[in-house]
């Protein structure tokens, strides 16, 4: 064993002096405790480089400090006490800091009709920075739902409406029963709409004084505003409740993206939000997309 110390490069000086925006390190493994339970979770943490002079920060400190949410509950509080501890480590380097969260949000959700339940798992991330004493967290989440095309339903109606004609216009006496058995063929219902999985991208910013993570609030008003979210558990009762809320509930992406921002414009928590929403179209190979954002 050598008793020689340690060289400690970051605590040269460099010729070329310039500050950094931010310096840290990015896809830590970090298990974090949200609503109870422990989630397995992906860090970015940093801080700027405001000493030009300086050659590097502490990235130990930094990692160091994040075991703090290995055991406390992931709110605000414990967000800005992290965030303190990495400026206290690098006093004289770094005013800013930032930290970034990232793990799948786990709900259970119940089937339309039948008794069944099954789970579904919703990427989010957090992101809080601290500047001196402005301290601000963002929230995003990502929601897949069910959308279908208004136009294609419409046109599609069309078909059904001269299918019936030329079937039924020149009876003179129209029997229900053989209206009935018609429509329960694909002579009768002719043609379909078409629909697609889309997804709801939501980055909120939570206002102050807010301590809670509300992922779980803002992802059923989400859901709720948009109708038809994508199922877990499935039978056929649910199967045709779904085909129900879908033929009920059309809509482009423009109407997906003023109902999601009326929706977050009710959570008084929030202090601005930035939505996108994304129709993975089905009719070609390209995505419809809309967004819309507040005080963002
Ligand atoms: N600043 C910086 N450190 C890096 C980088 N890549 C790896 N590291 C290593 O991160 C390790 C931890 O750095 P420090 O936190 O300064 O470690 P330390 O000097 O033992 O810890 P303190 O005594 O608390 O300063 C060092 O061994 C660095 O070489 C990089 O790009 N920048």
């Amino acid at each position: 064993m050598t008793s020689l110390s340690l060289p400690d490069i970051a605590a040269q000086t460099v010729p070329h002096a310039t500050a950094l925006e931010w310096v840290g390190m990015c896809g830590i493994a970090l298990p974090v405790v949200f609503e109870q339970q422990r989630v397995s979770a992906v860090a970015d943490a940093g801080v700027s480089l405001d000493d030009a002079q300086a050659r590097g920060i502490h990235m130990s400190r930094l990692y160091l400090a994040l075991k703090q949410l290995e055991s406390a509950p992931l709110d605000c509080s414990a967000l800005r006490r992290l965030l303190d501890s990495f400026l206290a480590s690098h006093t004289g380097l770094s005013n800013r800091a930032s930290v970034r969260i990232a793990f799948n949000h786990l709900l259970k959700r119940s089937a339309l009709v039948s008794p069944l339940a099954g789970w579904k798992h919703y990427p989010v991330e957090i992101k809080a920075h601290l500047s001196g004493e402005m301290f601000h967290v963002e929230l995003f989440m990502d929601i897949a739902y069910s959308s279908t095309c208004p136009c294609s339903a419409a046109l599609a109606r069309q078909l059904i409406q001269e299918s019936f004609a030329k079937r039924f216009m020149d009876e003179s006496a129209v029997d229900p029963k053989a209206v009935l058995s018609w429509l329960g063929t694909t002579e009768g219902v002719v043609a379909t709409p078409h629909s697609q999985r889309s997804r709801a991208r939501l980055q909120v910013r939570l206002g102050e004084g807010a301590d809670a993570l509300p992922f779980t609030a803002l992802i059923d008003a989400a859901e709720q505003a948009l109708g038809t979210a994508v199922q877990t558990a499935v039978k056929r009762a649910d199967e045709q409740a779904f085909a129900l809320a879908n033929g009920q509930n059309l809509m482009f992406c423009e109407d997906a993206a003023r109902r999601l921002h009326q929706a977050l414009r009710q959570e008084e928590q929030l202090s601005g939000f930035h939505i996108r929403v994304e129709h993975a179209e089905s009719l070609h190979a390209h995505d419809a997309v809309a967004a819309s954002q507040w005080r963002w």
